[in-house]
């Protein structure tokens, strides 16, 4: 790293690290950490291992998650397009792990982009239950998006909403709650020097106030027994121990629960907090000198189950707004439904329930909740992108292609990952190539990564344009 350090960073963490400054210094002179996480949404953790074209050293931590050597570029092969695994730093692995997601729960990723932790958990959920993952910056929240559908996620809806509106809508309704909070980045120095240009003491206490915000938000919308996991990727006590001590004062309900791996995660530290709370210790620091990564910190909560809940949740309305139900619901599902028959007929029965389309303008998805009513939020995607409805005829989405595998479609086209052929497909270049003619499954080494359509001796590129590689 070449940037200097700011002056009133150094000098805080020396006055709390004492002996432990020098080390804590010194892994700023080393490189970077580098990780993947393997995405069993698409291939199993074994398969990869046997697959994988860079060398891989396990990340304790994350069962699915691996060190890559310097001079790899993972983000450069098309096993990244294809969604295989997702680019995440190995500290950064460690909130979603510690949230503990199960298939078929409530999920709320609440400041969720780009996507690292929500991919993580949508993989955790099995594809059973509901994760919302939302994003308050609206670019952000299109890259968020961007991921999940690489991923091939399927039961995710992605919002662009603060924290205050999701609350209004959402309360005491989530099993699980990651807060991934908006901090001042000093576990970043070493990977952005940027971020070392935005650092001041000021921004410090200004992330602090907007954590306890987003922390009270959080806590209307937990489920009494519920679990929330805050974590931050800043060494300031003022934006962890004293946020999570701040947070348990204005909420008795809260209990902090201990974390898992204390043998690689220290503990909290109680003395950076007023009032000095002993539990501190349950939740976890991860230090760049004393782990392979960048550093994080993570806290672990549980709302007690006979919390008093006194504002109960409003009676929801359960039915359908009009806005859900445009004309031309019918037809669309119609134009799906031929389009399925024709292309996928496979899984055309998986996705049949009629109550699950959702038609937004001339997009039609298919909702993991179709009893929830998202009128009035900022929704970019709501569960799975089937297409778009055209006159007379359907056209599939990209996230649709990236959910099927070979076997489920009529026509696919395989290329074999040092194929020259596929840097032409990842180009937006139309391939050479006999077949028969209509929609067309692209596979690398049998993951799908696209569609195209057979003509002519051609088959026409249909990966998106704002994906295309330059
Ligand atoms: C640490 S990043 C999240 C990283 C993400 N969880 C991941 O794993 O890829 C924090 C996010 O909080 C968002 N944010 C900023 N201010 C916010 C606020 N007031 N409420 C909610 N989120 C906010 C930022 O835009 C940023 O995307």
């Amino acid at each position: 790293m070449t940037s200097t350090l700011p002056a009133a960073f150094t000098e805080r963490m020396q006055s709390l690290l004492h002996q432990d400054f020098e080390a804590f210094l010194e892994s700023y002179r080393k490189s970077i950490s580098h990780g993947l996480r393997v995405n069993p949404l698409k291939i199993d953790r074994d398969a990869f291992i046997t697959l994988s074209p860079f060398e891989l050293e396990s990340i304790p931590w994350c069962p699915e998650g691996f060190r890559y050597p310097d001079g790899a570029r993972p983000g450069k092969h098309p096993y990244h397009a294809c969604g295989l695994y997702y680019l995440q730093e190995p500290s950064a692995m460690s909130p979603a792990e510690a949230l503990g997601a199960q298939p078929g729960e409530r999920i709320l990723d609440l400041c969720a982009a780009p996507g690292g932790k929500s991919t993580q958990l949508a993989a955790a959920l099995q594809g059973e239950g509901l994760l919302i993952a939302n994003e308050i910056h609206p670019q952000r929240a299109r890259a968020l998006s961007e991921n999940l559908e690489r991923c091939a996620v399927q039961n995710a809806v992605v919002t662009n909403e603060t924290p205050e509106r999701l609350m209004e809508r959402f309360p005491l309704f989530f099993d699980r709650i990651l807060v991934d909070a908006p901090c001042s980045g000093e576990g970043m120095f070493r990977k952005l020097p940027e971020a070392i240009e935005d650092w001041s003491p000021e921004k410090v206490t200004e992330c602090h106030h907007m954590q306890l915000d987003i922390l009270d938000a959080a806590a209307r919308m937990l489920a009494p027994g519920g679990t929330l996991v805050y974590s931050t990727c800043t060494f300031a006590p003022l934006e962890n121990e004293q946020s999570i001590t701040t947070f348990l004062t204005r909420h008795p309900e809260f209990e902090l629960i201990p974390l898992p791996h204390p043998e690689w995660f220290a503990p909290g530290q109680p003395a950076w907090a007023k009032p000095q709370t002993d539990d501190l210790r349950l939740t976890a620091r991860l230090w760049p000198h004393l782990l392979e990564g960048e550093g994080h910190y993570l806290a672990k909560l549980r709302k007690k189950e006979d919390s008093q809940n006194d504002q109960e949740p409003p009676k929801r309305k359960e039915k359908r707004a009009s806005k859900s139900l445009p004309a031309g619901r019918k037809e669309a599902i119609a134009a799906w439904q031929k389009f399925a028959v024709e292309v996928i007929p496979y899984t055309a029965k998986r996705l049949s329930d009629e109550s699950a389309f959702l038609l937004f303008g001339d997009q039609l998805f298919y909702s993991p909740a179709p009893t929830l009513n998202w009128d009035g939020l900022k929704v970019l995607r709501v569960g799975l992108h089937l297409g778009t409805v055209k006159k007379n005829r359907f056209e599939p989405g990209h996230a649709l292609a990236l959910v099927l595998s070979p076997e489920e479609v009529v026509g696919h086209a395989n290329f074999k990952a040092d194929d020259q052929e596929v840097m032409r497909y990842l180009r937006g270049e139309a391939l050479l190539r006999e077949g028969e003619p209509g929609w067309t499954l692209v596979t690398v080494d049998g993951f799908s990564i696209g569609w195209g359509k057979q003509a002519d001796g051609q088959l026409k590129n249909h990966y998106p344009k704002g994906l295309r590689w330059v």
